[in-house]
């Protein structure tokens, strides 16, 4: 079998231990993974390379958001960490994508560099309190046809949006969308959620899932049920 699940599975744990305990129970066919700050922080590059070495397609998510000399470098140390994907936040603006991107090119890495757009989490209220006057699908078109433009292979954005970003940046644009939440689960934090299989009728590349596979009774299960959804 491929690693070609649309599932990238947030592994949100507070020790490498219990990320462990789930990875060792599904395999690279079933989903990706994705590592972010909180399992980062805790256990760093090493517990990153043992995914990497068991064959997972790693999403390393630390959304870097600095000056263009210090996201590049730390962008070509994720890409010789060996991992599938990381981001960057695209209001981190052009110089800055621009910048990740060549380093990339220098060391002829293919991973994939994606640009983080509104998170999920955020409603047109939260955009306004930070002084930003327009929806989030304004903002997120915004932010997204810069990123292309600036280099990016992709965007992290909400499903919710990604109608419209197929129709204005096409069909090779990668599209990764958490807020993804079963009919009836809790939003949790999340503002722009959508069910898994609206997500991928709506042109999503990947579903980045965390605590509605992580937290559910039984996850591998929790897990197969998502596949066997967005595959039929
Ligand atoms: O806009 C964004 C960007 C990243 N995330 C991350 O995705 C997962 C979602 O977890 P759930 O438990 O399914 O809500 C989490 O790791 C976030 O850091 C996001 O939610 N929104």
């Amino acid at each position: 079998m491929n690693n070609d699940s649309k599932v990238i599975v947030a592994l949100d744990y507070n020790s490498a231990a219990s990320a462990q305990k789930f990875v060792d129970s599904v395999s690279p066919e079933l989903c990706k993974l994705k590592v972010g700050k909180e399992l980062f922080t805790q256990s760093g590059p090493e517990f990153v390379s043992g995914l990497v070495g068991r064959g997972y397609d790693v999403f390393l998510d630390l959304k870097y958001h600095d000056i263009p000399n210090t996201v590049a470098k730390a962008v070509r140390v994720a890409a010789d960490m060996g991992v599938w994907m990381t981001d960057v936040h695209a209001s981190g603006g052009r110089r800055m994508m621009e910048d990740a991107r060549e380093v990339l090119e220098q060391t002829n890495s293919n991973m994939l560099l994606i640009a983080v757009t509104v998170l999920t989490s955020f409603a047109e209220e939260d955009l306004a309190e930070i002084g930003i006057q327009c929806s989030p699908e304004e903002q997120v078109l915004r932010l997204a046809s810069l990123a292309q433009s600036s280099g990016m292979d992709g965007v992290v954005c909400s499903a919710m949006e990604a109608q419209g970003l197929r129709r204005a940046l096409g069909e090779t644009f990668t599209l990764v969308t958490p807020g993804i939440r079963p009919a009836a689960a809790a939003g949790d934090d999340q503002r722009r959620v959508v069910t898994p299989t609206d997500a991928i009728a709506n042109g999503s590349s990947y579903l980045v899932i965390g605590r509605p596979i992580t937290q559910a009774s039984d996850p591998v299960a929790t897990l197969l049920a998502i596949n066997s959804e967005i595959s039929t």
